[in-house]
């Protein structure tokens, strides 16, 4: 298990890219596996679960060429099937969310896929069903042994059809689409979720010769095509490290410019981070956050308490309402913070707490933030990151405190950000890898 090492209280200062989408290169990656053409795809993050799918694709069969640090060619045309009977795979794929989008892809190239359960954040229940349903609805059969815990499902000839997902799941989406592209006939999708992972997904998918429209709604078409080529790609910039550096600014008062954002691209989340009283402005498609002693959280038109809740695409991700948690310690005013889709993701307050924030859970998914405005300083204490978004929350809160912390299981954290302690220390902070 490793460990950070932070001493806070030192403002940061200069420029910082970011990488490449973790859960946009999470579904690309998957969808090397339609075609047995070469991909090349460029901005992969080198995160650990990318690198772990990576690997697992290589496990597979997959021909892969490592072209720069954030470019690959993949070329999936001696797929070995087999190795998904073996336990390695099992083990390999349920470590990571992500893998589950392979499932569609085999589905719509060789007609049979398997998995474990996967992996991911223990940020609370993660049905699958939206995923699973789709494929039946599609013509797969589908099947669990619940004593191994393997999902299987089979399917030569997949059928397109109507569906209504009972929830716009991410990943879900993902597989559906992928599977619906070879599928004889079309497929509608109404409910899809539509977040820019998946806008992303969908226009490379065209790009391979799928024909796909509605591409950034909630309701697409796919018309099913008999085979899909290669391409190139290039992921967007992870609007979650984004935000994640806009709280982080904010936290730590510090002067930052994030490089190349893609501002069009990011939706509400400038937005969200402006109502928390943070400053910023855009030049050309970097963001500048000035330093900022003092930030105020609005309120709402009428006076109330703001809320932030996350909500499907196009609202507030869930992913970057940790970072808003921890960014509010510092400010002036109160916010309730309601995470809706997960239950599980925010006992980390706990943390926050004894670091000295003032800090209410009302329940597993509401915590009311009541912003100490500088007036004090959180203090440095040990902890243990517990996913990957309160794990940089944490990170966050440390890099603003007073004195040492130490930050345990940081592999969590290392899942999605890239080299945060060497970038960050670019910036001036004092972060170590213990
Ligand atoms: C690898 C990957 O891409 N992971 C992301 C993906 O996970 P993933 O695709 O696993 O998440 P889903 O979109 O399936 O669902 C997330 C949670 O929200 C609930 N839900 C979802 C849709 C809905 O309309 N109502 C509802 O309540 C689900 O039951 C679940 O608890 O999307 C999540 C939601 O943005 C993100 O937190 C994860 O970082
Ligand atoms: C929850 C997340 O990831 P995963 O779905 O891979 O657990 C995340 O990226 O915030």
């Amino acid at each position: 298990m490793g460990s950070f090492r932070v001493r806070g209280g030192t403002k940061l200062q200069g420029e910082i890219t970011p990488q490449g989408a973790k859960n946009e290169a999470l579904q690309i990656l998957c969808g090397v596996l339609l075609t047995p053409e070469k991909m090349t795809l460029r901005k992969v993050p080198n995160i650990r679960d990318v690198n772990k799918l990576i690997d697992l694709l290589g496990d597979m069969g997959v021909k892969i060429t490592k072209l720069g640090p954030e470019a690959y060619t993949f070329q999936a045309d001696e797929i070995n099937l087999d190795y998904l009977e073996t336990e390695e795979f099992l083990v390999k794929a349920s470590s990571l969310r992500g893998s589950v989008m392979i499932l569609g892809p085999l589905l719509a190239r060789f007609g049979t896929g398997k998995l474990s359960k996967p992996g991911g954040d223990k940020i609370g229940r993660r049905r699958m069903d939206t995923h699973f349903v789709g494929f039946q609805k599609l013509g797969a059969k589908f099947g669990y042994d619940s004593k191994r815990e393997i999902f299987h499902i089979d399917g030569k000839n997949l059928k397109g059809t109507y569906m209504l997902l009972d929830e716009a799941s991410v990943t879900g989406t993902a597989n559906i689409v992928m599977a619906a592209s070879m599928a004889e006939g079309k497929t509608t999708i109404y409910n899809a979720a539509c977040e820019p992972y998946l806008q992303q997904l969908c226009s490379m998918l065209v790009r391979m010769g799928a024909k796909i429209t509605g591409i950034g709604s909630n309701l697409l078409h796919i018309e099913g095509v008999k085979e899909l080529g290669g391409t190139e790609h290039t992921m967007l910039p992870d609007m979650i490290e984004i935000g994640s550096f806009i709280g982080l600014a904010a936290m730590t008062e510090s002067e930052i410019t994030i490089k190349n954002a893609q501002i069009p691209r990011l939706g509400i989340i400038p937005d969200t981070f402006k109502r928390m009283g943070i400053q910023m402005e855009f030049r050309d498609d970097d963001i500048y956050i000035p330093s900022q002693k003092h930030y105020e959280i609005e309120t709402f038109i009428d006076g109330s308490i703001l809320t932030v809740a996350d909500a499907i695409w196009p609202g507030f991700t869930p992913d970057l309402l940790s970072v808003v948690l921890v960014t509010a310690t510092q400010a002036k005013g109160t916010v309730l913070v309601h995470q809706k889709m997960f239950e599980s993701r925010l006992f980390f307050v706990d943390k926050l707490i004894d670091m000295g924030a003032q800090i209410i859970l009302c329940d597993p998914h509401r915590a009311t933030v009541i912003g100490l405005d500088r007036k004090t300083s959180l203090r440095g204490i040990r902890m243990t990151s517990p996913d990957i978004r309160a794990g940089v929350s944490l990170l966050i809160a440390a890099l603003s405190a007073e004195g040492t912390s130490i930050i345990d299981n940081i592999e969590q954290i290392d899942r999605g950000y890239q080299h945060i302690d060497e970038r960050l220390r670019k910036l001036g902070a004092d972060i170590e890898r213990l």
